[in-house]
């Protein structure tokens, strides 16, 4: 390989309590979540939990939950930290931002300190027993710092290792000790292969978002995939990939967007996304915006131009350093600059307060990216808003899945869509328009 050599040291973590517990205020719709549908398919399921203090958890736990502010469980807990607990296998499918991180982290951790963990620090190899994998470097970092809520105050020890930093570092890292594994892909494979990582003790394997990862000979574990969309060809694999009495929980509709986002498909050529972009930055002032586009170079070309307009933006993509990368985010996160223009690499998990806009400069190919992309709005029972520019020569596949998407989550279709959808279709009328009440001519 020609590629330079990563030098990249990430900042070490915030260290202090205070630091680590910080979080944003649930919104005005947390309660509805609980109005959701849930289904439960599989053998003897365990019953849901009501409350946190339902289980057996230690005490450090318990406290950890409610010093991350957490007094009630979302859907998706109360279904999934039960299951966990009972030794199941699980595929768990629920809305952007309906809290499936702590539903996977909070019953491992209960689990580990239960059974005691037994890593100890300066290892030539080390054996976690827990295996976190998340397909983006941001996302698994943000998994890792949402771990170290939960195990404050025991002797659990969580690691993140991701791509784009210094392969020395990370194994100094994993190096003092490693009980929870949080790791990209790629450098997971890696870390195995410089056997660093021995997989002999793993007893929990959980796959957040990742619809790719193959079976790398794992042991007798437990499997726990977690998403806000499970397309029917990975649902197929994952019935391959997890024990034959898994149990497979979907709260809401299964794919479903957030229905605490409010949609808006505009149709917008190709020449005019542009002018239509600055209009409606112009119009919502200093919110945080998340402007999505289809390449990594046209995420630095808007984010140029928006800058020469005066309004202040970054980019974040696959071909930014990791270091831009983080920059990036943190400029973001912060408020500096209010709006982030970012491809796919920012669709999906990310977890950001005060993103009030979404907007789809491009529409992805598929309508599950779409789906995650405007899920980073909305999140914790707060509201949202996502504009998508339709382009009907890119994007007509896109409308009947659309339609189906919008009607779900009590959107208003456009008419004009519904008529892309018909002429897409070579005639015949898109599913859920009779549905939605639309009046088709
Ligand atoms: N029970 C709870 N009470 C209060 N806040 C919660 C609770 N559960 C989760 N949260 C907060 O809600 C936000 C969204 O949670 P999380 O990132 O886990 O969502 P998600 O379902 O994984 O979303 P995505 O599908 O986008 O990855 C986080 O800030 C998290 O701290």
């Amino acid at each position: 390989q020609n590629s330079p050599k990563v030098t990249y040291v990430p900042p070490p973590p915030p260290d202090d309590e205070q630091a680590i517990f910080a979080r944003y205020q649930t919104g005005m719709n947390f309660d509805k979540y609980d109005e959701n549908t849930v289904q439960v398919s599989g053998q003897d399921a365990p019953a849901p939990l009501m409350s946190f203090a339902d289980t057996n958890m230690c005490d450090t736990l318990t406290m950890n939950i409610s010093k991350a502010g957490y007094w009630k469980p979302t859907p998706v807990q109360k279904y999934s930290i039960p299951i966990i607990l009972a030794g199941r296998d699980l595929m768990a499918c629920a809305q952007t931002g309906s809290g499936k991180t702590a539903a996977f982290l909070v019953p491992v951790v209960a689990q580990m300190m239960r059974d005691g963990v037994t890593a100890s620090a300066f290892k030539e190899q080390q054996e976690p027993e827990c295996i976190i994998t998340a397909p983006t470097r941001e996302l698994i970092y943000q998994i890792f710092l949402e771990a170290r809520k939960f195990v404050y105050g025991t002797c659990i020890r969580p690691v993140v290792i991701y791509g784009g930093t210094q392969t020395s570092y990370l194994i100094r890292q994993v190096e003092q000790g490693c009980n929870i594994l949080c790791a990209t892909p790629g450098r997971l494979l890696d870390i195995i292969g410089r056997g660093k990582i021995g997989l002999h003790n793993v007893k929990y394997l959980v796959l957040d978002e990742a619809d790719r990862m193959l079976d790398m000979g794992f042991g007798k574990r437990q499997t726990l995939m977690f998403s806000a969309t499970f397309p029917e060809e990975v649902q197929r694999l994952a019935y391959e990939f997890l024990k034959t009495d898994f149990i497979f929980v979907v709260v809401g509709c299964a794919g479903g967007a957030c229905s605490d986002v409010q949609q808006n498909i505009l149709q917008v050529s190709q020449y005019f996304k542009r002018d239509k972009l600055i209009e409606i930055l112009h119009s919502t002032g200093n919110e945080r915006t998340l402007v999505f586009v289809d390449t990594k170079k046209k995420a630095d070309f808007i984010a140029c131009f928006l800058c020469q307009e005066n309004i202040p933006a970054t980019s974040i993509h696959g071909d930014r350093e990791q270091r831009e990368r983080e920059i990036a985010l943190g400029d973001f996160r912060s408020g500096r600059r209010p709006v982030l223009v970012a491809t796919s690499v920012a669709a999906r998990g990310l977890d950001i307060e005060n993103v009030q806009h979404v907007i789809n400069f491009d529409l992805p190919s598929t309508i599950e990216e779409y789906v995650h992309r405007i899920g980073r709005t909305g999140r914790c029972g707060n509201t949202g808003k996502a504009v998508a520019f339709f382009d009907k020569y890119s994007d007509g596949h896109l409308a009947q899945p659309l339609i189906k998407v919008l009607s779900d989550a009590q959107q208003k279709v456009p008419f004009w869509l519904t008529e892309v959808a018909f002429q897409t279709e070579g005639g015949r009328l898109p599913v859920n328009t009779q549905k939605v009440g639309l009046e088709i001519n």
